[in-house]
């Protein structure tokens, strides 16, 4: 459906976007996720034909819509897209604004796919309502149905939700997952959420610096991170320094480690590693003989997150998520077991 291929983007020769290559397949969403900055608008607005690529090449539907010499313009790209400061026309109303770009149909053709499209989103009633009787989730909701109404096989989205609060924001990722793949719609979302990404995207491509870093699951970057900072960008966790003794075993705070052998092929001449912890790597156990200082706590309702010291020494910190009832003050030394299904590890 959308295939990047070592696309770079300058504004006034300044590079922004540095040889991204990713793809999304037929129904499939993927989201571009990175701090501010990185260069994931930029990407968007390559796909959408709003700024030329200056290297590489964009393929929509097989068709090469951007290259060295080529750039086909927006509309001949049919994308709908959907920006972070969308806006709904304020003198047209929901139903009018939804059927705006439907263009060639007949008026019941029109009105069966905005009560079609309303009653997907979740809003059934409000089509002879204006856009200032909305609140900012319905206003996205139309938003999205207007982007959705002349079917395009491919939405992009930029930063949807930012005007919405936490809650409302994944609450609504998750409905617009439900929403694409029922219509069967390819999606390219932007977001700095990783929470929002997770709750939306199939596929995630983690940019720093312009820079494409990984284009993987939420579950393989999580606990396959290419490198130190997706490991930090995606999720919660430390990293343990080790010792690697006989360059296949690792010596660290949380015990001794063998490593696989790719891991002692990447890791051969290397003295000391870094080892990825999660919280969920490390379990409160209060029958455990191995025990770790609290250093901090935050009250999260279900569960605490503790931040311990092994060994008493707080150079080696690890997370570890227990259950609230397992109250601790901050000193006390709790017992911890290592729940460690794969070692991730990088160069220190
Ligand atoms: N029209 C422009 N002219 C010059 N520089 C630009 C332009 N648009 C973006 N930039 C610069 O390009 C870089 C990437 O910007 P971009 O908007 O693509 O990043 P982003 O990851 O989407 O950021 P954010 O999350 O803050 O929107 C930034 O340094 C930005 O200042």
């Amino acid at each position: 459906m959308l295939s990047l291929s070592n696309i770079c983007v300058a504004y006034d020769n300044k590079p922004v976007v540095n040889k991204v290559s990713f793809s999304i397949e037929s129904g499939e969403i993927g989201c571009l996720l990175g701090p501010s900055g990185c260069g994931k608008t930029s990407i968007l607005r390559a796909i959408a034909g709003f700024e030329p690529v200056s290297e590489g090449d964009i393929h929509l539907r097989g068709t090469l819509v951007a290259g060295a010499d080529i750039h086909a313009e927006p509309e001949r790209r049919k994308v709908g897209v959907v920006f972070q400061d969308f806006a709904l026309f304020p003198h047209l109303n929901v139903g009018q604004n939804i059927a705006f770009g439907l263009h060639g149909h007949s008026a019941l053709q029109k009105s069966q796919r905005v009560i079609e499209l309303l009653a997907l989103v979740g809003l059934p009633d409000i089509s002879e309502r204006f856009a200032h009787s909305l609140s900012g989730g319905q206003q996205q909701r139309v938003a999205l149905a207007r982007a959705l109404a002349p079917r395009p096989d491919l939405l992009l989205l930029d930063e949807p939700f930012s005007s919405l609060d936490a809650e409302l924001r994944e609450e609504l990722a998750q409905d617009i997952r439900r929403i694409l793949k029922h219509e069967g719609t390819s999606a390219l979302l932007v977001t700095h959420d990783q929470h929002e990404a997770f709750a939306m995207a199939d596929a995630i491509g983690v940019l720093k610096g312009g820079q494409l870093l990984q284009w993987a699951s939420a579950y393989q970057l999580y606990h396959r991170p290419a490198d130190k900072f997706v490991a930090g960008f995606i999720g919660q966790g430390t990293l343990l320094p080790g010792t690697l003794i006989d360059n296949s075993m690792l010596q660290t705070e949380l015990g001794l480690f063998q490593l696989t052998a790719p891991q002692v092929t990447q890791f051969a001449g290397a003295k000391i590693l870094d080892v990825l912890v999660r919280p969920d790597d490390i379990v409160h156990d209060d029958s455990s003989t191995n025990v770790a200082m609290v250093l901090s706590r935050a009250f999260k309702g279900a569960h605490i997150l503790y931040e311990l010291a092994l060994n008493d020494d707080p150079a080696f910190r690890v997370l570890c998520l227990a259950p609230s009832h397992h109250d601790h003050e901050l000193g006390e030394r709790i017992g911890i077991r290592l729940d460690l299904k794969h070692l991730v590890m990088f160069n220190a």
